[in-house]
């Protein structure tokens, strides 16, 4: 029996996931390092098992190395027969999981400056599999892919059209989980599935997608993952007009780039943290500010989506946010009765997996990006060499 290794190697943590290979690949491990610095930490979860490990000083190619080092002792002298990569930016072409080669990487490297949190650290992660697995097939499951089938009217800005034709597009993201979701509502709550659903993917990063029959036709972010919901680091929807006039006060591109990537969101408005967490946990009223921020702009996104969709039979959160923010669901929801959402408090306290009161379903579902690279690598090793999952 080989294996699977799924690597999402984001900002600030990479997360790995091990499988057996198969139709369905079978969970055996996951772990992360997060806050990669000065002071990351190692997890490991298996067989309900978790282990923490303080483990110092780490970038992305050392935190890598010690989630590899971890698994191997699980590994028990099987395979690696493919490595899943999650990147963040397939650019106009991609519509799916692809094998990645050397042509395909250097056109990913290309698109490096339209995702500067991510793509980088996603390639690295591509190059120290290679290293590391140089016998296992390495695929891509790109955010953008599940997206690519947007309707023009939510594919383009208005600019001049052969802008679009260079690939200036609302591409949209996340859309790994959108995938992940619209297939547990499938199995789950197919009556729903077949209809029009708004998911709200809130996290480090946040979006919002609308779901028509369990394919997406309008998403928040475009043609970055900078635009629509606030996020930790990130600026969320802005006025061209500001950049043009920042420009005009004489900032460099690359100092628009960090601060609307890495100074701006809740970190920003709240000049504390990043983190919902420790923002829900302050008395200080920035705090609260950068969260009401937060909130009214998912109510505006939700709201913008049920016309997108011409109506809604269910909302869906999802994402570290979605599934555990209580008070943020509750805030933006407040505005929302119009649309027949309504919450159960309780259950809404309580992270239930059906929050709502009211005629609209409103569900909490955790994300599970990693099942949908694993499953992609598993597909891709079942046609590149079709005795490997047996
Ligand atoms: N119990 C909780 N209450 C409020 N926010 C939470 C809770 N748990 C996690 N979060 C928030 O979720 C966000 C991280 O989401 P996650 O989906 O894990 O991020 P990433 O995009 O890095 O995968 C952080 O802002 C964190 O504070
Ligand atoms: C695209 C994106 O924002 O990803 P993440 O939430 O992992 O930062
Ligand atoms: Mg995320």
């Amino acid at each position: 029996m080989s294996l699977i290794l799924t690597l999402n190697a984001g900002s600030s943590s990479i997360k790995v996931g091990l499988y057996a290979a198969a139709d369905e690949p079978r969970e055996e491990a996951r772990g992360q390092v997060e806050a990669l610095g000065p002071a990351a930490r190692l997890e490991i979860e298996t067989g309900g098992e978790r282990t923490v490990t303080e483990i110092g000083p780490a970038d992305h190619a050392a935190g890598l190395a010690r989630l590899v080092a971890a698994l191997a002792p699980l590994r028990a002298g099987r395979p690696i027969a493919a490595v899943g990569h999650r990147i963040v930016h397939g650019g106009p072409d991609i519509d799916g999981p692809r094998v990645l080669t050397p042509d395909l990487i250097d056109h990913l490297d290309t698109l490096s400056p339209l995702a500067p949190l991510h793509q980088p650290h996603n390639l690295s992660g591509v190059r120290a599999a290679l290293a590391e697995f140089p016998d296992a097939v390495q695929v891509a499951a790109f955010d953008t892919a599940f997206h690519r089938g947007h309707p023009w009217v939510n594919d383009t800005f208005a600019l001049p059209r052969r802008f679009y034709a260079a690939g200036v597009r609302r591409y949209g993201f996340h859309g790994l989980s959108y995938d992940y979701i619209a297939g547990r509502l499938a199995t789950d709550h197919p009556d729903l599935a077949a209809g029009r659903v708004i998911v709200a993917h809130l996290g480090n990063g946040a979006s919002l997608c609308a779901l028509e029959a369990g394919r997406s036709v309008a998403s928040t972010m475009g043609f970055s993952a900078l635009d629509g919901m606030p996020m930790g680091t990130r600026v969320g929807q802005l006025d061209p007009g500001v950049v043009l006039y920042l420009m005009g006060q004489g900032m460099t591109a690359a100092e628009i780039t960090r601060l609307l990537y890495s100074e701006s969101g809740l970190k920003g408005l709240s000049g504390i943290s990043h983190d919902m967490r420790v923002l829900l946990a302050s008395d200080a009223p920035e705090a609260a500010e950068a969260v009401a921020y937060f909130t009214f702009r998912l109510a505006r996104e939700i709201g913008g989506l049920a016309a997108a969709l011409g109506g809604l039979d269910a909302l869906v959160f999802t994402g570290g946010i979605g599934e555990h923010a209580a008070p943020v669901r509750a805030q933006a929801l407040a505005r929302l009765g119009f649309l027949g959402l309504a919450l159960d408090p309780a259950a809404n306290a309580a992270n239930a997996p059906a929050i709502h009161a009211g005629p609209v379903p409103i569900l909490v579902i955790p994300t599970d990006e990693e099942r949908i690279i694993a499953r992609a690598a598993a597909r891709a090793l079942l046609t590149s060499a079709p005795d490997q999952t047996k």
